[in-house]
């Protein structure tokens, strides 16, 4: 490889804002067009092995998936170094898990009202993902970022809230990590967290992928709701794969709870799919008359 990383010449690195066992995220500004970017670096998985596989149908995923405004869009990605490199777009606000832990340390949770935004605007961004022929596969609060619209300079343009856009409020919630995607199709299913697992899934039954993404979606919204920690596995970790959410520890309305309850069935055929989520009453007042 050459001297000079393209990251560093390319990029100028503002903080590390991710760490974990697949490497490191950082903010950083492109000096060309003098944006902010996330960009993940990993170590190089070994040629052959499960890691190499999953680096590659995460940017085959990226690569498939245009843009989408509830998708973590994708810029590049190449190798040097022995690292693996990723350019996405830097969501300003953290993770919808950033959220959740402010919450529990103030105690207060998203009302039901800022519930049902997140649980539609990330409905429309799975729509768009399943209609591409793929599943997330790991689906979970540390997977959804948040987009601050930052203040415009006080132009009186209207605010769209039009449904592609679905800025009806400033904030946007959108997909990320695309790091255990697979086709519906031609399903190579690495396991996403246990937490929000399907227990399909874990039975290796690959029919109905898309539905798995809707149970831990339910999951990621009893979070936000403010339930406690899930379990990875044990009497309650089965006891919600019979069909039960866990508790949520403030009073939601019939209608929104029976629709969490309903996307956390046992039976993946009888969850709710992306689309019908995008088209609820429930979720789109308007559309309800
Ligand atoms: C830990 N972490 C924090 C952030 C910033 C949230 O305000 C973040 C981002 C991403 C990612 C990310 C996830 C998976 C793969 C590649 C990237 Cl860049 C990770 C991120 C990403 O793709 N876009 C992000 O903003």
């Amino acid at each position: 490889s050459n001297m000079v990383s393209r990251y560093k010449k390319e990029f100028l690195e503002l903080e590390k804002i991710g760490v974990g066992e697949f490497g490191s995220v950082y903010k950083c500004i492109k000096r060309l067009d003098g944006c902010v970017y996330a960009v993940k670096r990993s170590k190089r998985p070994l040629a052959g092995s499960s890691d190499e596989q999953m680096a590659l149908r995460e940017v085959y995923a990226h690569a498939v998936l245009g843009h989408h405004p509830h998708v973590v869009r994708y810029y590049s990605a190449w190798a040097e170094d022995d690292h693996m490199i990723i350019q996405n777009e830097h969501c300003n606000g953290g993770s919808l898990q950033d959220a959740l832990l402010e919450n529990a340390k103030t105690g207060h949770y998203f009302q039901e009202a800022e519930l049902k935004e997140i649980l539609l605007q990330v409905s429309m961004g799975l729509k768009y993902i399943h209609s591409s022929g793929l599943a997330h596969m790991d689906i979970k609060p540390s997977n959804i970022f948040i987009c601050h619209k930052l203040v415009t300079d006080g132009s009186a343009q209207e605010e769209s809230d039009s449904e592609d856009d679905g800025f009806s409020s400033n904030v946007a919630y959108k997909i990320g990590d695309l790091g255990h995607v697979t086709s519906i199709t031609n399903p190579q299913v690495e396991e996403g967290d246990s937490r929000f697992l399907a227990n399909e899934i874990l039975q290796e039954q690959y029919c109905y992928l898309p539905k798995a993404d809707i149970f831990a979606l339910a999951l990621t919204m009893a979070l936000a709701a403010g339930s406690g920690p899930l379990p990875c596995n044990d009497a309650m970790w089965h006891h919600i794969r019979r069909g039960n959410l866990p508790p949520i520890p403030q009073q939601l309305t019939h209608g929104f709870h029976g629709l969490l309850k309903l996307m956390v069935h046992p039976d993946p055929v009888a969850r709710p799919s992306a689309t019908a989520l995008t088209k609820h009453p429930i979720l789109r007042p308007s559309l309800g008359k």
